[in-house]
């Protein structure tokens, strides 16, 4: 007994020590500097404890459903746009408002270019150093990426035709949604997403497959969202493993897909399959026009991975809050239902929707975007600077890491009067200021997937406001929680009243 309390008590005072050590630590290392070296004024800020930085701040905004408060807090407590804090392991230096979004945009290449967290690289990446030049190198990393990226989204407009989506949308609804009175949002538009995008970007429609991949993807992305520990039975060990199972399936699509490309057809010396006019097989093909180089089978893998991620998990919280929202304000609903009445109206029975119709859905997309205003899927991005620079009187150094955040301006009410409230009528007219409102980023490495996502978005909302009014089965208890994507709590359970039908 004696002992053992002597045990406790010495490690009890061994942990006091630690704390009180890693506390002067943070003291007189992390925090204490107002100059670089060079004489620079360095940004004000906090870099919390050495290790976990600020991140327990960050996830505790976002866990509350108001990550913007992290920014505000900051930005009120330094009187300052720009602050320094450290997330993920990482010194990080904040750019807030319009002034700050702008800058970003700006000087992509010039003085900053993308950074990913190396946790996020080791899930998304088959050689995680391979990808990021460093800022030594002299070139802008990233840029070939961009170009590449450019040259799809051009590809994916053309692929992605309005007829195509409804087709899959019609398909979705009478799947999943016929005869339910109760379903859960989240996972099902999920199902519509990925659907969607494994047929644009693959063109794999086997049932059983999707779901397999969608599974994997699944594992994946709880392991983005999750601490990066890479032990067994981590999350993130988990998502290293799926997203290999996933990019070693790719490579065997990638080989079978350059066979059937090969066989060319005597008659027409053309290539084979014409059927297959998807993003894969136009990455298989980039190259042979000579402007640009030839993509490896692992590096196609890897970008495939990447767009089949970036093409449904966004989307797919976008049009969940649509949902949410849709269900809390029955006024902005019934507009809604005007709207998608009016384009059916000037339709036959049955007859696909087009691009016309989506022109004339203005109001359905002001609630989309406003839905994105309050519920950002994509609160911000890394930077890193390329050179010394000064922004706002701050010294930046070369490799610092930088983070662009939408939320500092989306949730701002100099910009947005009354930030919480869900007033689709915001985008009427100009719209908001420039760089206030920025979903899909802005500049060079602006969202290639932005007019795809549009379309998806507004072809579900029609058809769910064309069959269907909905409530909410969680009043009151499903508020959106930030981790870091923002999702009603449960996926959003909802109860359907289907529409009456006219006799
Ligand atoms: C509502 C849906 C979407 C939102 C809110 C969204 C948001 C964003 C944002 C904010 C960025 C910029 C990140 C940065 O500055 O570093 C981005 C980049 C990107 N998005 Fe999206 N996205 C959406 C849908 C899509 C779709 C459907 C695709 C593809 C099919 C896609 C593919 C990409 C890719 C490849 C990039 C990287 C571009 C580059 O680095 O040059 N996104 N997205």
């Amino acid at each position: 007994m004696g002992f053992s309390f002597f045990l406790v008590f010495v490690a009890t005072f061994l942990l006091f020590i630690f704390l009180v050590s890693l506390y002067s630590l943070k003291l007189f290392f992390f925090d204490t500097k107002t100059t670089t070296s060079t004489g620079g004024k360095v940004p004000p800020g906090s870099l919390g404890w050495p290790i976990i930085g600020e991140g327990i701040a960050f996830y505790r905004a976002g866990k509350n459903g108001a990550p913007e408060s992290f920014f505000f807090e900051r930005i009120k407590k330094y009187s300052s746009n720009t602050f320094k804090t450290s997330l993920i392991g990482e010194s990080i230096t904040v750019l807030c408002g319009a002034a700050g979004n702008e800058f970003i945009f700006a000087n992509e290449r010039k003085l900053v270019t993308i950074w990913l967290p190396p946790s996020i690289k080791k899930i998304l990446n088959s050689n995680p150093n391979q990808h990021q030049k460093s800022p030594s190198s002299g070139s802008a990393a990233g840029e070939d990426e961009t170009k590449m990226y450019r040259k799809f989204s051009n590809h994916l407009v053309k692929l992605v035709n309005v007829g195509l989506i409804d087709t899959i949308a019609r398909k979705h609804f009478e799947e999943n949604w016929e005869n339910q009175k109760e379903v859960t949002v989240y996972p099902l538009v999920k199902n519509y997403t990925f659907c969607l995008a494994c047929w644009l970007i693959l063109s794999i429609d086997d049932r059983t497959r999707v779901e397999e991949l969608s599974k994997l993807f699944g594992i994946v992305m709880a392991g983005l969202m999750s601490v990066p520990i890479n032990l067994p039975g981590t999350k993130f060990r988990r998502a290293i493993k799926a997203a290999k199972i996933v990019r070693k399936d790719l490579v065997t699509l990638i080989r079978q897909r350059k066979m059937e490309l090969s066989t060319t057809s005597s008659f027409t010396m053309e290539k084979k399959p014409l059927n297959k006019q998807d993003l894969l097989t136009q990455m298989i093909l980039s190259g042979e026009d000579g402007e640009d180089n030839v993509m490896s089978e692992t590096d196609i893998a890897d970008k495939i991975l990447g767009l089949l991620l970036g093409g449904h998990e966004p989307p797919t919280v976008v049009i969940t809050c649509i949902m949410k929202h849709l269900a809390e304000h029955p006024e902005v609903y019934n507009e809604v239902l005007k709207e998608q009445t009016d384009v059916i109206k000037s339709k036959a029975p049955g007859e696909l929707l087009n691009s016309d119709d989506i022109q004339k859905m203005k109001y359905s997309w002001n609630v989309a975007c406003e839905s994105m205003r309050l519920a950002t899927s994509s609160s911000g991005a890394f930077r890193q600077a390329l050179s010394d620079f000064t922004y706002e009187g701050y010294h930046v150094a070369k490799g610092s890491k930088i983070y662009w955040s939408s939320l500092s301006t989306h949730k701002n009410p100099e910009y947005f009067p009354e930030p919480e409230k869900f007033k689709p009528s915001r985008f009427e007219g100009d719209g908001p200021a420039p760089f206030t409102y920025i979903p899909f980023g802005g500049g060079p490495r602006m969202c290639p997937g932005r007019e795809y996502a549009k379309l998806e978005i507004l072809v579900f909302i029609h058809h769910a406001v064309i069959k269907y009014r909905w409530e909410k089965l969680l009043s009151g208890d499903d508020k959106l929680i930030f981790n870091p994507l923002p999702l009603p709590v449960q996926g959003l359970p909802i109860r359907l009243h289907p529409h009456p039908t006219k006799k």
